[in-house]
């Protein structure tokens, strides 16, 4: 039973130095201090349970979201955790739009990423008190409760209320044995971390050799900063993992169109699954032409770790611009968006491939893919988690 009343919410500006070495680093991102905006909310319950919630940042950033966190901090005070989450739709509007700190948003920027950790923060204390996990939770969950967790403003022109009660109620069918099998067997995932743009050819070659010697089967290298350097280190990786692993680019948003195009008809010899952020990430049309300009080249697009909201995310599936869809457990507004978003993809058949690697997302994203294969997708078709290697 949910209890309590919200008596405190602290928040931490917690950073690591991986600038150091290179970790973190891309095309776009040379000298990234992996963060975290840390917030604890606590109750007057007598059980001891603190919710912790984070947004991923990146060194002094964090200082920013820091401010909009402790902005948003009267929202959440003092409220009823029952009164929250028996209109979590209604709260997190509330949270959204503030009157005086939308205008700095809305649902966009910092002022979401410090939304997504306090609702992160929610999330959590909700299934701390039920004794479960937030999967756990979600899969559990009827699904009427669950669409009322929903926002559905701005994008009923693709999802109603009911397409997405009936998407559930479908997902009902086979749930026990997809859980059985997650518990089982996990859930599939590529390694992010083995070819950070930062990291010299030898150490490149190491990891990769570690890497699949610890038995992973895909591999995701940076690329876009130098043609040249990008070829060289395509083929290392290449020579050491073989032709049939599966291999993932990412510019993180270094090209112009054109230039997308073009630097991937180059990379294409080196059969990428996907090239990830080819253009800014505002440029839904951009990322449709560039789609269709890959197809020939077996190449798809993913795109969403910087995608701000389930708006853009609906327009990137109207317009055929991504092959694969990357969800951020923090910079979208917590799991009540990710669930919009996880339902929409579903409508599209596009599969979700969630964004991690950063302070706690790998921890946070499997919660979401959890529930999507369990409750939503029902298939492991060209998905993937994205996840750190040791
Ligand atoms: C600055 C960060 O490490 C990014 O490079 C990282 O999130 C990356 O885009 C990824 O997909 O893992
Ligand atoms: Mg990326």
């Amino acid at each position: 039973m949910v209890r309590g009343r919200i008596s405190r919410l602290s928040v931490r500006d917690v950073r690591f130095p991986t600038s150091l070495g290179g970790h973190g680093s891309d095309a776009m991102h040379t000298d990234p201090d992996y963060s975290a905006a840390y917030v604890v909310i606590e109750t007057d319950a007598e059980d001891g349970l603190k919710g912790c919630g984070i947004t991923f940042t990146l060194g002094k950033g964090t200082e920013v979201v820091v401010c909009a966190v402790n902005a948003l901090a009267h929202h959440v005070l003092n409220k009823d955790l029952k009164d929250i989450v028996g209109d979590f739709r209604g709260f997190y509007r509330q949270l959204a739009n503030d009157g005086q700190l939308r205008w700095i948003g809305p649902e966009k920027g910092v002022v979401h990423l410090a939304t997504a950790a306090i609702l992160n923060a929610v999330w959590d204390l909700w299934a701390k008190q039920e004794g479960k996990p937030v999967w756990k939770l979600l899969v559990d969950m009827d699904p009427r409760t669950l669409v009322s967790c929903i926002d559905f403003r701005y994008i009923t022109d693709v999802l109603t209320e009911e397409d997405a009660l009936e998407i559930l109620q479908k997902g009902q069918v086979g749930k026990k044995e997809r859980e059985e099998q997650m518990l089982a067997q996990g859930y599939p995932a590529y390694t992010t971390s083995c070819a950070w743009l930062g990291y010299s050819d030898d150490m490149l070659k190491q990891l990769c050799t570690q890497a699949l010697k610890d038995g992973w089967t895909r591999f995701k290298v940076k690329v876009g900063a130098d043609l040249q350097d990008d070829e060289r280190r395509c083929r290392l990786i290449r020579d050491v993992i073989g032709p049939e692993k599966t291999l993932m680019m990412d510019a993180n948003q270094r090209w112009d169109v054109p230039e997308a195009v073009e630097w991937m008809s180059k990379l294409a010899k080196f059969k990428p699954l996907w090239i990830e952020e080819p253009t800014s990430p505002d440029d839904i049309l951009g990322h449709a032409t560039i789609s269709k300009a890959l197809v020939p080249l077996g190449i798809g697009v993913a795109t969403g770790e910087q995608c701000h909201n389930r708006v853009i995310f609906k327009q990137l599936l109207q317009a055929k611009a991504l092959q694969f869809l990357q969800i951020d457990s923090c910079r979208l507004g917590s799991v009540n968006e990710n669930l919009s978003v996880l339902l929409m993809a579903k409508k599209f058949e596009i599969p979700v491939c969630p964004h991690a690697g950063g302070v706690g997302l790998c921890e946070l994203v499997q919660h979401l893919i959890l529930f999507d294969y369990i409750s939503v997708s029902a298939s492991l078709k060209n998905r993937m988690l994205a996840t750190q290697q040791k």
